[in-house]
């Protein structure tokens, strides 16, 4: 089995989004505020070969400094993540502007593959046909996203329509878009993402890794926390996943010495 190890660099700073975005949907991007410099050293200094950043962070130089930026630190853009509300016809068009905008950006920084998380909870409740509401606007999207060169992804999330395992069945079986675990949103939502590894064997292009401490809640390294990621790893060795497999932690005392610890466990499990 193949796999290569990458880093999500949303930890060397606080989450966020553009606030431009509160006023217009269309530059509604989501952005880590740190230094990217700092975040794509300390991820190739604790070993990784690739990295994940978000659509706001990706729009704020062009792809050929960034291009050259990663080069410099000797890593490689895997992936871009956006996300999105969805389900609401008068503003869809303005949100897959936006995916455009980025699919096209991060192609010409050299990524191969775009995440896309999101659903929105509304006001008044969920209503039942926004899942074939959101099945439906993944598939434009995904469809942009192809015509970019990227294969599409689908990230389930806590706080989005798409938190449990009931849930992440339904609305696979309503979009053509890949299933992007992640381990830990899976798992607090009540999920056991080893199953739903298994269960969606076909259709995982890219992973997300991360520890879930239950009791305070948080997000932890790999090798730390409640939830057995060398288990999800079995599945995926079983199913023969090859590709890329992106480590990621929200936040983190040391930065480097968490994406250090997750590496060091990813080499061990993957042996
Ligand atoms: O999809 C994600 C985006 C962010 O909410 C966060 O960095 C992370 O937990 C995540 O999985």
């Amino acid at each position: 089995m193949a796999v290569k190890l990458a880093y999500h660099a949303n930890c060397w700073g606080p989450l966020g989004g553009n606030a431009v975005g509160v006023t217009s949907v269309t530059q509604l991007t989501y952005r880590t505020f740190a230094d990217m410099n700092r975040a794509f050293a300390d991820i190739a200094r604790a070993g990784y070969e690739g990295v994940e950043i978000f659509d706001g962070n990706l729009l704020d130089e062009t792809p050929a400094d960034l291009r050259r930026k990663l080069a410099d630190a000797g890593l490689e853009l895997v992936s871009t993540y956006s996300g999105g509300n969805f389900i609401f016809p008068d503003i869809l068009g303005e949100e897959l502007a936006r995916i455009e905008r980025v699919a096209a950006a991060a192609a010409e920084a050299g990524a191969s593959h775009y995440v896309l998380g999101g659903g929105a909870k509304r006001a008044g409740g969920i209503r039942d046909d926004d899942y074939k509401r959101l099945g439906e606007a993944l598939d434009q999207a995904g469809e942009i996203v192809r015509r970019a060169g990227l294969r599409a992804h689908y990230h389930p999330h806590l706080s989005t329509i798409v938190e449990g395992p009931a849930e992440v069945t339904r609305v696979f079986g309503l979009t053509d878009l890949d299933f992007c675990p992640d381990t830990a949103h899976l798992a607090a939502a009540g999920g056991d993402p080893a199953a739903q590894v298994r269960e969606f064997s076909g259709r995982i292009g890219l992973v997300h890794l991360k520890g879930l401490q239950r009791e305070p809640f948080g997000f932890t390294p790999l090798d730390a926390g409640d939830l057995d990621n060398g288990a999800v790893i079995q599945a995926l060795k079983d199913i023969n996943y090859s590709g890329w497999v992106m480590a990621e932690l929200d936040s983190w005392p040391d930065p480097f010495e968490g994406a250090a610890r997750s590496h060091a466990f990813l080499k061990r499990h993957f042996a």
